[in-house]
C-alpha cells in the first residue's frame, strides 16, 4: 500500500479535505503571484515619496513632478485593478472548495445525525464548511499572502538606516507576540461559543417547527428559557472571545501608530544628524506601515480564522467517521424476498441491543405482521429492514444481497417505508409523495396517491396536488398526513413495504383502503410487513411474528398465532386471578 492510500485509509476525512484544498492550489499561486505584484506596487507610495522630497524638491523641477506623478497614476491604478483581482480570485476559490465538498459533508451530516446516540454532539458539516469558505475568501486570508513581503519591507527599512530596521523588526516581533496572544487567550471561547450556537441553532430549529404544540401544551416560557440558556451560553463566550480579540486589536492598531511615529522621530533625528534624508525618514514610515499592516489584518480577523480552523477539525472527524459511500455494483431489480439472520440490533449510541437473534422469511406475495407490547423492538426491526440502522450482527438479504449491497438512494426506492411519526417536508404534496425528486414523474405520483387511496382527498384540496404543505402537515390532519406518507412510501414501485403502525391514524375507510393498498402490493408480486397494534392492520397478513422484549417469541400462520397469543394472555389472566385469590384468602 503506497503512503498515500494508507493515510486514506486511516484518515480519509482530512485526504479528502486535503484534496479538495489542492484542487484550488494552482489558482492559490495565480493568488500568491498577484499578491507579488500587490506588494512591490506598494512600493510606489514610499519611493514616490523619497523621489518628491529628496529630488523634485532639492531640483525645483515641475517636469520631473509631472512625469512622477503619471508615473505614480499608473502604477496605482494597477496595483488597485490587481488587488481587484486577487480578491475576486479567492472568492472563487471559496466557492469552489464548498461546491466541491458540501454533498460529501451534506451526505455525512445526515448520516451523522442517523446514527446520533442521545447526548452525542450535534454535527455541524454545513456550518463548518461554511466558516472555511467564508475565512478562504475573507481579507484575512489575503493578509496571510501579503505576510511573506513583511521582510522585504523591514529590509528595505534596515537599507535606509539600521536603527530604523532594528525599531520595524522589534516592533513586528512585538506584533507577532501579540496575534500569537490572541489566538492563545480566544481558543478555547470560541470554541465553546461555535459549540454551544450550534446547539441553541437547532434548539430554535425544532422549537419552531412545534409552535403549535408548544403553544397549547403552555410551553412557550420554558422553551424560551431552555433556549436563552444554550444561546446565553454560546453569547458568554462569543462576547469573552471578542472582548480580549477586540482589547488585542486595538492594541495591535494603536502599537503600529506609534511605531510608525517612533520610527518618524528616530528618523528626524537621524536627519538632524545628517545620516538620514527626509524623503528616506517619510518613506520608511509608509513602508513600516505596510509590513506592518497584514499583522494587523491577522489580529482583527483571528475570530473568523479560529472558527474556520475548528471547522476544518471537525469536518475531518465528521468525514472520518462517515467515510464516501463506496461505489456498488447496480444489482437488478430484486425478487420481494427478505431474509433476516439472527439480526441483532442496538439504538445508535445504545449499549444493550433491543432486537436480539430474530429470523425471518418474507417470500413474493406474502404479508408479514409483526405485534407486540410497547417497546417489544418493532420499530427496531423496520429501521433495521429499511437500513437505517445497520445490526450489530446478522444480516439482512433482499433478493439475497445484504443491504448494504444496494446503493442507499436505490434501496430507499425498493423498501417503501412509511415510518411511526410521519413527517412531511416544506414543499408541494405532489414533491412529497415523488420524495423532494427533482424532476417528479407526475403519472407515478397520481399512481402512488391512488394506491394509498388519497388521490380523492388530495384533489379536494385547494390546489390538488400543487396545495403547498410544511413539516408538520400544515393544514392536513393526522390521517391525511398518514396516507400522504403511504403514498410517498409507494412511490415510484417498491419491492417491499415496510409499515410502522400504519393505521394509528386512519378510520375505517383509511384502514379499508390500506388493506387494498396492501393487496395490491401482494397481487403483483411485492412483500409486506406491518408492525400492529390494532387487529385492522394485519387482516392482510398471512403470518404473524410476535416480538417480546426484542426477542422472536412466536412464528407462524397469522390465525394459529393469534389463537396461541389468546390462550396465552387467557392463562396469564386465570394465573393472575388465582395470585390474587390467593393472595385475598
Ligand atoms: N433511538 C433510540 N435510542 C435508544 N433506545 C431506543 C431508541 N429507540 C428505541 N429505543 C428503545 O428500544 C426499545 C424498542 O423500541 P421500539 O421503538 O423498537 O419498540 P416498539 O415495539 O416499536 O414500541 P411501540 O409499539 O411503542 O412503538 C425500547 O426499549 C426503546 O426504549
Amino acid at each position: 500500500m503506497t503512503a498515500s492510500a494508507a493515510m486514506t485509509a486511516t484518515r480519509p476525512g482530512r485526504h479528502e479535505l486535503r484534496l479538495a484544498q489542492s484542487a484550488g492550489l494552482p489558482v492559490a499561486a495565480a493568488v500568491a503571484a498577484f499578491s507579488a505584484a500587490v506588494n512591490l506596487l506598494m512600493l510606489t507610495g514610499p519611493i514616490f515619496m523619497l523621489q518628491v522630497y529628496d529630488r523634485v524638491l532639492a531640483s525645483r523641477s515641475v517636469e520631473t513632478l509631472a512625469a512622477l506623478t503619471l508615473l505614480m497614476t499608473f502604477l496605482f491604478l494597477a496595483m488597485g485593478l490587481i488587488d481587484v483581482a486577487r480578491g475576486r480570485i479567492v472568492q472563487r476559490i471559496a466557492a469552489r472548495f464548498q461546491s466541491r465538498l458540501e454533498a460529501r459533508v451534506f451526505a455525512a451530516t445526515l448520516r451523522d445525525e442517523q446514527l446520533r446516540g442521545p447526548g452525542a454532539a450535534v454535527a455541524m458539516g454545513p456550518r463548518d464548511l461554511e466558516a472555511v469558505s467564508r475565512f478562504v475568501g475573507s481579507p484575512t486570508m489575503l493578509a496571510i499572502f501579503d505576510l511573506p513581503w513583511t521582510p522585504l519591507f523591514a529590509a528595505a527599512i534596515f537599507v535606509f538606516h539600521p536603527l530604523l530596521g532594528a525599531i520595524a523588526l522589534g516592533g513586528g516581533v512585538l506584533l507577532v507576540l501579540i496575534t500569537l496572544a490572541t489566538r492563545a487567550l480566544t481558543r478555547g471561547p470560541l470554541q465553546i461559543s461555535a459549540e454551544a450556537g450550534g446547539i441553541a441553532q437547532r434548539m430554535a430549529d425544532l422549537f419552531g417547527d412545534q409552535g403549535e404544540t408548544l403553544g397549547a401544551l403552555g410551553m412557550r416560557g420554558t422553551a424560551f428559557a431552555r433556549w436563552h440558556g444554550a444561546r446565553a451560553a454560546s453569547q458568554d463566550q462569543a462576547v469573552r472571545a471578542a472582548d480580549l480579540a477586540g482589547g488585542l486589536t486595538a492594541l495591535s492598531r494603536g502599537f503600529r501608530l506609534f511605531l510608525q511615529s517612533l520610527l518618524l522621530a528616530a528618523g528626524a533625528w537621524l536627519v538632524l544628524r545628517n545620516q538620514l534624508t527626509p524623503g528616506a525618514m517619510i518613506a520608511s514610515s509608509i513602508m513600516m506601515g505596510r509590513a506592518l499592516a497584514p499583522v494587523d489584518q491577522l489580529v482583527a480577523g483571528w475570530a473568523g480564522l479560529q472558527a474556520a480552523q475548528d471547522g476544518w477539525q471537525r469536518l475531518g472527524h465528521l468525514l472520518t467517521r462517515h467515510p464516501p459511500e463506496p461505489p456498488r455494483t447496480p444489482l437488478p431489480r430484486p425478487q420481494a424476498q427478505l431474509d433476516l439472520r439472527n439480526l441483532t440490533v442496538a439504538p445508535p449510541g445504545a449499549a444493550s441491543p433491543t432486537l436480539r437473534g430474530v429470523n425471518l422469511a418474507l417470500r413474493p406475495g406474502q404479508a408479514i405482521g409483526v405485534i407486540g407490547a410497547s417497546g417489544a423492538g418493532k420499530s427496531t426491526l423496520a429501521r433495521a429492514l429499511t437500513g437505517a440502522w445497520t445490526p450489530l450482527s446478522g444480516t439482512v438479504r433482499l433478493g439475497g444481497a445484504t443491504l448494504d449491497q444496494y446503493d442507499p438512494d436505490v434501496l430507499g426506492g425498493l423498501i417503501g417505508y412509511l415510518p411511526q411519526q410521519v413527517t412531511l417536508f416544506d414543499g408541494t404534496i405532489a414533491e412529497n409523495i415523488a420524495r423532494l425528486a427533482a424532476s417528479p414523474d407526475p403519472a407515478r405520483v397520481v399512481e402512488a396517491a391512488r394506491a394509498a387511496d388519497a388521490h380523492r382527498m388530495i384533489l379536494d384540496l385547494p390546489q390538488g396536488y400543487d396545495t403547498r404543505i410544511s413539516q408538520t402537515g400544515g393544514r392536513l390532519s393526522g390521517g391525511q398526513i398518514q396516507r400522504i406518507g403511504l403514498a410517498r412510501a409507494l412511490y415510484p414501485d417498491p419491492v417491499i413495504l415496510v409499515l410502522d403502525e400504519p393505521n394509528s391514524n386512519l378510520d375505517h375507510a383509511g384502514s379499508e383502503a390500506l388493506n387494498a393498498a396492501i393487496r395490491r402490493i401482494k397481487a403483483r408480486g411485492g412483500g409486506v410487513i406491518i408492525m400492529a397494534h390494532r387487529p385492522a392492520a394485519i387482516t392482510e397478513c398471512e403470518y404473524l411474528l410476535v416480538l417480546e422484549h426484542g426477542v422472536r417469541r412466536s412464528f407462524g400462520p397469522r390465525d394459529k398465532v393469534l389463537r396461541e397469543v389468546t390462550e396465552n394472555a387467557a392463562q396469564i389472566a386465570e394465573a393472575r386471578q388465582a395470585a390474587t385469590k390467593g393472595g385475598a384468602a
